[in-house]
């Protein structure tokens, strides 16, 4: 049998009488990357809190690697963790930001040295070492915290809106950057996001989360091919409206340029580059 590197089991997450998460079950694969994805509230950063052992547990059970860690303090479960805004020491050094987690663990000071040298270039960053963290732009910021997190070789990777931050452009560069940065660590992730471009691009597999449930879990496709409820349907359909920019407002209507939007179109014949028109009906 093959032991996930993380099972929830029927866990429960209270606020007072408030039931923030229900009875969530949730397993990931050893090198798995799973994204818990939904809307504001739906309890992504609290089922991310309480893996990390950030949040005190009602009911169920978390397994790492086959064994309970409910009753493990956060600083021995071996989770790395990458927030929003990163969350950086202001006063450290990009090499001491990434030494940090290496510091309480009695490395010697050249093993650390080597290690902070090893994450700078799997995040792509060579050379930064001892830049000041004020002078780093929002992608970089994230990269470094995201060396910080994996310096120590953690068992399990929380992503908690990483790249929420950012503008788009960066947002969907960043996303498979992580992704590949992920997979050269070879370590599982759970990902908060509610983007599901970002999830897409990221996760093997998507968990929809609803009002304290999982919804569904599956890849994006699945979900797409087979919603399991309407709930499921509709969080997948309002999240995939097209964006637009308004060219003119008229008395009776308003005229929209369509941006990023790419279609198949049948009967029609050109080369590419021409210009088209086209009625959406
Ligand atoms: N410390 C707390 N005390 C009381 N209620 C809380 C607390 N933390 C979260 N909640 C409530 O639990 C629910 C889930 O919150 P959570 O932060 O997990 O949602 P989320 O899906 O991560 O939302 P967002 O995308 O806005 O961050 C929300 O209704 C929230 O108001």
């Amino acid at each position: 049998m093959v032991i996930p590197a993380l099972e929830v089991r029927d866990l429960s997450v209270t606020y007072g009488k408030f039931v923030a998460l229900h009875d969530v079950d949730l397993e990931v694969a050893e090198g798995e990357i799973v994204a818990l994805l939904g809307a504001s509230g739906s309890g992504k950063s609290t089922l991310l809190r309480a893996i990390a052992g950030l949040e005190p547990v009602a009911a169920g059970d978390i397994r790492m690697h086959g064994y309970s860690v409910v009753a493990t303090p956060t600083h021995e479960r071996g989770c790395g963790m990458v927030f929003q805004d990163g969350q950086l020491f202001p006063h450290r050094s990009v090499g001491r930001n990434i030494a940090y987690g290496l510091e309480t663990t009695g490395m010697p000071r050249a093993a650390r040295a080597e290690r902070v040298a090893e994450m700078l270039e799997l995040v792509g960053l060579e050379g930064y070492e001892s830049r000041s963290v004020a002078t780093l732009s929002g992608g970089q910021a994230q990269r470094v915290a995201l060396a910080r997190a994996l310096a120590p070789a953690p068992q399990m990777l929380l992503l908690d809106e990483p790249l929420s931050a950012l503008d788009r452009a960066l947002r969907e560069r960043l996303s498979v950057e992580l992704r590949d940065i992920i997979r050269a660590a070879g370590i599982s992730a759970v990902h908060v996001t509610h983007d599901q471009q970002e999830a897409s691009a990221i996760a093997d597999r998507i968990a929809i989360m609803i009002d304290g449930r999982i919804g569904q879990i599956g890849s994006r496709e699945e979900l797409l091919g087979a919603p399991a409820s309407t709930e499921v349907r509709d969080f997948l359909g309002a999240d995939g409206r097209v964006r637009g920019r308004i060219v003119a407002q008229r008395p009776t209507t308003t005229q929209v340029e369509l941006l990023d939007v790419v279609t198949e179109v049948r009967g029609m014949r050109g080369e590419p580059g021409d210009e088209v028109s086209l009625r959406i009906s």
